[in-house]
């Protein structure tokens, strides 16, 4: 992952600072783009351990259209605990935007259905993407995540939010628009749940994975993440590792951890950064 270590320098390089809402500081850049073929190989850093469970079993979750983290937490994941409420609730974010999209009569819109059967039916369509920004149910900055919750809102807003695909010669492409992209610790999450999406609905619609392109809004790196991007800038990228799913589920909504199988995986050990709330 070349392209992620050459993003790092171009923030430290060119970033200017920023104030954000966490009240950390920022060095900031604007517009940035990467992409990755998945013939060569499943794109999880090698330049600091990360914890696919947590990747795979996130996707997972927004499938299942969850927005509470009883789910993760029994699954070993703990990377939302600081947004939710007491009793786990995070508000209508992600799964619920993705898999049930309210509609004015009182229905709702499964976005992933629609992808899943555009890809199979009309690869060539234009139309085929999925996105999680519904205006109606965005925080209220002025108050806290869980504050929001309780007034029916999202903890927060999507940050990853318009995935598109594109079918050309039997592959399937993802783009994904990520809005506010904190370089050090989402972002390789980010790429690495896009190239797993990609892989699932590639087996699920008989095509061959193609490319992942991702492109980043405020792509920054906080304040407190600096000896750690310069730590992980003095180490050499190792050979990517390779994702094979053991088994073809029914469906975009059966998939299990235990179906996937992650191959020389080889990292330099994990590099421990906060996270900013
Ligand atoms: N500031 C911020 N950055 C994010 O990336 C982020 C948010 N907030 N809020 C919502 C979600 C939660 N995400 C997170 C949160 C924590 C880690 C994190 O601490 N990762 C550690 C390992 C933690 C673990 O596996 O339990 C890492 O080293 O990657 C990653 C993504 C992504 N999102
Ligand atoms: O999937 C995710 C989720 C969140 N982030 C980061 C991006 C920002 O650092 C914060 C969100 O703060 P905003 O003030 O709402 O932009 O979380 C990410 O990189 N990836």
């Amino acid at each position: 992952m070349k392209q992620y270590l050459d993003l790092l320098e171009d923030i430290l390089e060119n970033g200017v600072q920023k104030g954000d809402r966490t009240g950390t500081g920022t060095l900031s850049v604007f517009g940035r783009q990467y992409r990755h073929n998945l013939a060569d190989g499943f794109p999880l850093l090698t330049t600091k351990k990360l914890h696919l469970k947590s990747i795979i079993n996130e996707l997972i979750w927004f499938l299942k259209g969850d927005t509470n983290t009883a789910w993760l937490n029994e699954n070993g994941v703990s990377i939302w605990d600081e947004w939710a409420t007491e009793t786990g609730d995070l508000g209508p974010l992600y799964g619920a935007q993705w898999t049930a999209w309210p509609t004015r009569d009182g229905g709702s819109v499964n976005q992933i259905d629609y992808v899943v059967e555009t890809l199979r039916n009309n690869p060539d369509s234009r139309r085929i993407l999925f996105h999680g920004w519904n205006v109606e149910y965005l925080p209220d900055e002025s108050v806290s995540p869980q504050e929001n919750v309780a007034a029916g809102r999202m903890a927060l807003p999507p940050c990853h939010l318009l995935y598109q695909f594109y079918v050309a010669g039997g592959k399937l492409s993802a783009q994904l628009y990520i809005r506010s992209s904190d370089t050090f610790l989402g972002l390789p999450y980010n790429t690495a749940s896009l190239a797993v999406l990609t892989m699932m609905l590639a087996q699920q619609c008989d095509l061959e994975p193609g490319e992942i392109i991702v492109t980043t809004g405020d792509s920054h790196l906080y304040s407190n993440h600096m000896t750690q991007v310069q730590e992980q800038l003095s180490r050499a990228p190792r050979a990517l590792p390779r994702l094979k799913i053991l088994r073809k589920p029914d469906s975009i909504y059966d998939y299990r951890f235990e179906d996937f199988e992650l191959e020389g995986y080889d990292p330099h050990p994990n590099i421990s950064a906060p996270v900013a709330v």
